[in-house]
């Protein structure tokens, strides 16, 4: 029996720190950021549709997507945001589908679906529980612009192209508190991993 552990959060919440953690702990990771980029890496039909609705100002001259222009054009314009989403969701969800079900064969003991936009795309119906990675406002605002090299304006949109962390929490059924050292986070996921008998 494979358990399906969600892990989601804001941009730059800590997700990637907490999964990097379970990974040590045994558990199998499927980043929904990476699959995001193999849907439209060149050559494929993803990559070919973003052309087509978004110009070939998007494409470099590698062949690659402009990550960051492509990044500037929709998260300040939510109808530009709906028109990438609507291309590279139906992708994104087709391979996680097929990983899960992979994963299932594989008979994993514990698989976690790190997902950035978990909840608003309902991959909590593949899940058995949904842990979120919560900081204030504040320090997500902080973090995003040092991590990305952002201002404090395109920061604000990326947040707020996002459900609130305070309905994210809502929904899930365990939330981890990043606001202090890297060490009080994992201690929470240790607990975790303890409580459901991965540890
Ligand atoms: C717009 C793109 C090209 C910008 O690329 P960039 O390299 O700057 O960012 P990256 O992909 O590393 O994403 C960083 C973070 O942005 C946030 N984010 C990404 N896409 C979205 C989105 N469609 N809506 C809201 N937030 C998003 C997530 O928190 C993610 O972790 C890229 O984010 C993208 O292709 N997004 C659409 C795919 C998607 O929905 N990804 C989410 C994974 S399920
Ligand atoms: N407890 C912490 N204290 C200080 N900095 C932290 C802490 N946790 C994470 N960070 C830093 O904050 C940034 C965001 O963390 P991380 O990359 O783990 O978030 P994420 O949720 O995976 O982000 P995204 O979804 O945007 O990729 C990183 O630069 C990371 O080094």
């Amino acid at each position: 029996m494979t358990y399906i552990l969600g892990l989601t959060g804001g941009i730059a919440s800590g997700k990637s720190t907490v999964s990097a953690f379970l990974k040590q702990k045994g558990a199998v990771i499927i980043d929904g950021d990476v699959i995001a980029r193999e849907v439209v890496e060149p050559g494929t039909t993803g990559l070919t549709k973003l052309k087509s609705i978004f110009g070939e100002s998007i494409i470099r001259t590698d062949g690659t997507l402009n990550r960051k222009l492509l990044g500037k054009t929709v998260f300040r314009d939510k109808t530009q945001l709906a028109r990438l989403n609507a291309v590279v969701g139906p992708l994104i969800r087709e391979r996680i589908k097929a990983l899960i079900a992979q994963s299932r064969r594989l008979k994993y003991k514990l698989l976690v679906l790190e997902i950035p936009l978990l909840f608003e795309g309902h991959y909590e119906k593949y899940c058995d529980s949904v842990m979120a990675v919560s900081i204030p406002a504040n320090i997500q605002v902080e973090r995003l612009m040092k991590r990305n090299n952002l201002s404090k304006e395109e920061a604000e949109y990326r947040i707020n192209s996002q459900m609130s962390q305070a309905e994210r929490n809502k929904r899930a059924d365990v939330v981890i508190d990043n606001s202090k050292q890297v060490e009080e986070t994992l201690a929470q996921v240790i607990e975790w991993l303890i409580m459901n008998k991965f540890a």
